[in-house]
């Protein structure tokens, strides 16, 4: 495969397009919530929302009917153009790659509103041909409509495919922003044996030995514990993997059971403790537990803070209520306290919880 030069990598891909940026910012998008631009009822909601949610994005792909494409595509140009978005992102989720869709997805919504389109979602992304396609034809639309700042790109992997190639897809471009998994595509292009959107199943477990009697023999049929696993487990570290190693973001994609709010909670919280920044929100519900899991809780801040003053300078170790904190925990805390840092910026209420943590002397 040929490579670009590193000198290249960075250079416009069209006359007149913006710079690519050379840092993907942090900017919060602990939910992305999904919405419907040719759902009348879906969209009138939209501008309230602005301000309670990190990023809000116009679907045009999957759940989106084929006759209401048209509709939908000129619904999110209306509903971008009629709204102010404050500190919120917008994003869009464009039809596939081999759609019928998919180039007047482009050619009409970076024209008409590439200037507060902050990322777009490509879906069943499945190598870096697919981020180039984008990449250039992007450069162009920026180039024509004299786009003063990069649209970024976000891949979905939900392709047997694409999870083999997850490395070379975060690297393709410098509009890489992240990626989502996709665990319902993700299911059937692996021919996994799942109905659900995301989440457990509970023919997937671990099953105790069984106990024996009195002469030795197994009591196969006795009551053993069984714990279930977790089906996403082996794709989600290797996307946070790939994700870390090119500086870009990853994300839980959907939780289909939008009643049960509980497992929603435990899929995000896995997600945000292996790395993820943020998960997809398809239900009004699911934005406060998007918001709540994927900002660090104050027990773990206060414990990082208490971490950053006794550690001075950074170097060498110490013991605090009787673990070993050094170099290498300061850095797991630093993560955390950054994050703090980046999202109390943006959310008043949880910058006053922060605050209100008692912060120990150095
Ligand atoms: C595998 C994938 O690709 S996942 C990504 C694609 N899927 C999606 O984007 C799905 C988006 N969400 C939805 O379509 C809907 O939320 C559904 C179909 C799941 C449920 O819809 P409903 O049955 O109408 O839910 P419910 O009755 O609880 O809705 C309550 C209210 O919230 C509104 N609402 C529901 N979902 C949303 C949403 N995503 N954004 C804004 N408002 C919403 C409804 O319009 C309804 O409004 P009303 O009180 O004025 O009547
Ligand atoms: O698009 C998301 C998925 O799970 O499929
Ligand atoms: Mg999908």
């Amino acid at each position: 495969m040929s490579h670009k030069s590193a000198k290249d990598f960075f250079r416009p891909l069209a006359v007149g397009a913006p710079q690519p940026l050379r840092e993907i910012p942090a900017r919060p998008s602990r939910a992305i919530h999904f919405f419907d631009p040719s759902n009348e009822k879906m969209a009138a909601k939209i501008p309230a929302m602005v301000g309670t949610v990190d990023v809000l994005l116009g679907n045009l792909e999957d759940a989106v009917k084929a006759d209401n494409k048209v509709a939908a595509r000129e619904g999110l140009v209306r509903i971008a153009q009629d709204t102010d978005f404050g500190p919120t992102q917008l994003w869009t989720r464009i039809n596939a790659l081999d759609s019928p869709w998919v180039l007047d997805d482009l050619t009409t919504l970076v024209p008409a509103i590439g200037e507060k389109l902050d990322v777009i979602m490509v879906p069943k992304v499945q190598g870096a041909e697919d981020i180039h396609y984008v990449d250039r034809i992007l450069a162009q639309l920026e180039a024509k409509a004299g786009i003063t700042r990069p649209i970024l790109v976000h891949a979905i992997l939900e392709t047997a495919r694409g999870v083999a190639n997850v490395e070379e897809i975060c690297g393709a471009s410098p509009r890489m922003q992240g990626l989502s998994l996709g665990p319902a595509d993700l299911a059937a292009d692996r021919k996994m044996k799942t109905t659900r959107v995301g989440g457990g199943h509970p023919g997937y477990l671990v099953r105790e030995d069984a106990p024996r009697d009195a002469d030795g023999g197994y009591l196969y049929d006795a009551d053993r514990f069984r714990f279930q696993q977790d089906l996403w487990h082996y794709t989600m570290a290797k996307m946070v993997d790939a994700c870390a190693t090119h500086g870009v973001y990853p994300y839980w994609g959907p939780f289909g059971d939008i009643k049960d709010t509980v497992a929603c909670e435990d899929q995000f919280r896995n997600a945000f403790l292996l790395g993820c920044v943020g998960a997809w929100s398809l239900h009004p519900v699911q934005i406060e537990i998007a918001n709540r899991v994927f900002s660090p809780s104050v027990e773990d801040i206060a414990h990082a803070r208490r971490v950053v003053a006794a550690m001075g300078d950074g170097t060498g170790a110490v013991m605090i209520d009787g673990k070993m904190e050094d170099d290498a925990s300061l850095k797991q805390c630093l993560v955390l306290v950054e994050l703090a840092e980046e999202l109390a910026a943006i959310d008043p209420v949880l910058k006053a919880t922060y605050d209100a943590i008692e912060t120990p002397e150095a």
